[in-house]
């Protein structure tokens, strides 16, 4: 959403940021588990979700299918019935919400129209919509393969086996795998062409469905076999977001501090898992304890040479804490990140340039080398990790502005107030 509120100036860190955060549910696993509960035969309990714009988007188009879901203290409890046109679905710029909910909408009884945000229509959908159709969906979208759509469902979905290729976004096999269960051949499907992106999160897909009781066949490479099957969840649970403790993490590293993440999960597919490794490699230290784990500097930060392509959302935090660096990094292998909230490639190049850094635009990925940072505006293109990334940095160098901290709501509302309080 455009944001006519002044830029927002990050908190300087006064010196090394000492602090113990509580972060709230993952966006990918509370959208996952709605999907899921609002699946089941039972009535569900999502335990601990994030409430986010994103979470809140993914409950709201499902009470407009006529699924219940209420609150209950602070977990969401959800009253399945079957999915109901006619209805009009709002999508945000919900990467989840935009691909979950359209297999979804293919089984019910009446059309179902999805539109967005700007940003939303030019994001990637054509592949989810072709594969659909594939599995006898009827889907008008005036030809274009994006937004705004409408799913024209009959109560019931063939399903069956569809080839396509989910290089451009894990959350095409993911929202088909989820849908899966309720079609009524089930769904095989076979991908060709450049890797897929984002594993952990089609682990993390995989691992929800399993824990549901639903049949998952990944044993052929490229491949995911799902058959029809009924749901009886009651209750999910949703861990902290880890991806969300990237910018927290990140600042232990950029001011030489420490910083704890309660309630690390021991085990866990999300993608954030993988920051333990990263931001090691980058020079920080990590430990676990009863708190949970932390991450400390050790005086300097080493720039990184990586393949992100697993961890892509990750990429915005990486970049804010390698254009502090004193050595430079190469992140490569997301060349998918250009069709994320916004093109996350050149805007991380963008405004690491206009604070004084050395940043390059790779096809796939980017280059920062060392160079001395100032202040000045840092924009976010209505993204909530570039917002968060201009955070980091700005708790380094004197004088930074994020312009539109308030972005940060699609999936993390209380960031600038968790953040000053980590900064003070
Ligand atoms: O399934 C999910 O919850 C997600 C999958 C990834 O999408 P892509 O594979 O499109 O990168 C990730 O970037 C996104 O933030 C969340
Ligand atoms: C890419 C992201 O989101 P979405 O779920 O909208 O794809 C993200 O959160 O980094």
């Amino acid at each position: 959403m455009p944001d006519s509120a002044p830029a927002w100036p990050a908190p300087l860190a006064q010196g090394p940021v000492d602090a113990t955060v509580s972060l709230p549910g993952s966006k990918s696993m509370t959208n996952r588990a709605l999907i899921l509960a609002a699946l089941s035969e039972t009535p569900a309990v999502v335990r601990r979700p994030l409430r986010s714009r994103d979470t809140e988007l993914m409950a709201g188009a499902l009470r407009s299918l006529g699924i219940g879901v209420a609150d209950e203290g602070r977990d969401w409890s959800v009253a399945p019935s079957a999915p109901t046109g006619p209805a009009t679905l709002e999508v945000g710029n919900a990467g989840t919400v935009m691909r979950f909910v359209p297999p979804l909408a293919a089984t019910a009884d009446g059309a179902v129209r999805f539109d967005g945000d700007p940003r939303a229509r030019e994001r990637p959908i054509g592949t989810l919509i072709s594969a659909l159709r594939a599995l006898g969906a009827s889907i008008d979208d005036g030809g274009r393969g994006a937004l705004p759509l409408i799913i024209h469902g009959t109560g019931s979905l063939p399903g069956g086996t569809v080839d396509l290729d989910a290089s451009g976004s894990s959350q095409f096999v993911s929202a088909l795998l989820l849908n899966g269960p309720r079609f009524d051949q089930g769904v095989h499907i076979r991908h060709s062409g450049p890797p897929v992106p984002s594993q952990p999160h089609l682990d993390m897909t995989v691992a929800m469905l399993r824990d549901v009781g639903v049949r998952v066949d990944v044993s052929a490479p490229g491949t995911w076999l799902v058959e029809p099957e009924t749901i009886k969840a009651t209750e999910i649970g949703v861990e902290p977001d880890l991806s969300n403790a990237a910018p927290f993490l990140a600042a232990a590293l950029v001011t030489d501090g420490r910083v704890t993440i309660r309630d690390w999960p021991e085990h866990t597919t999300q993608p954030g898992d993988a920051l333990r490794d990263l931001f090691t490699r980058m020079g920080g230290k990590v430990s676990t304890g009863p708190e949970g784990l932390t991450m400390a500097g050790t005086g300097d930060i080493t720039g990184i040479t990586a393949d992100l392509r697993d961890v892509g959302e990750l990429t915005p935090t990486i970049a804010a804490v390698a254009a502090l660096a004193s050595t430079p990094s190469r992140l490569t292998g997301i060349g998918h990140l250009r069709r994320h909230e916004t093109d996350r490639i050149a805007a991380l190049v963008h405004e690491i340039n206009r604070l004084g850094g050395d940043a390059e635009e790779l096809p796939d990925g980017l280059l920062i080398r060392p160079r001395l940072l100032h202040g000045d505006v840092f924009h976010s293109y209505d993204d909530h990790r570039m917002a968060t990334s201009g955070a980091v940095i700005g708790l380094a160098v004197p004088g930074v502005q994020v312009e539109n901290i308030a972005t940060t709501s699609k999936t993390l509302p209380d960031f600038p107030d968790m953040w000053a309080e980590v900064a003070a």
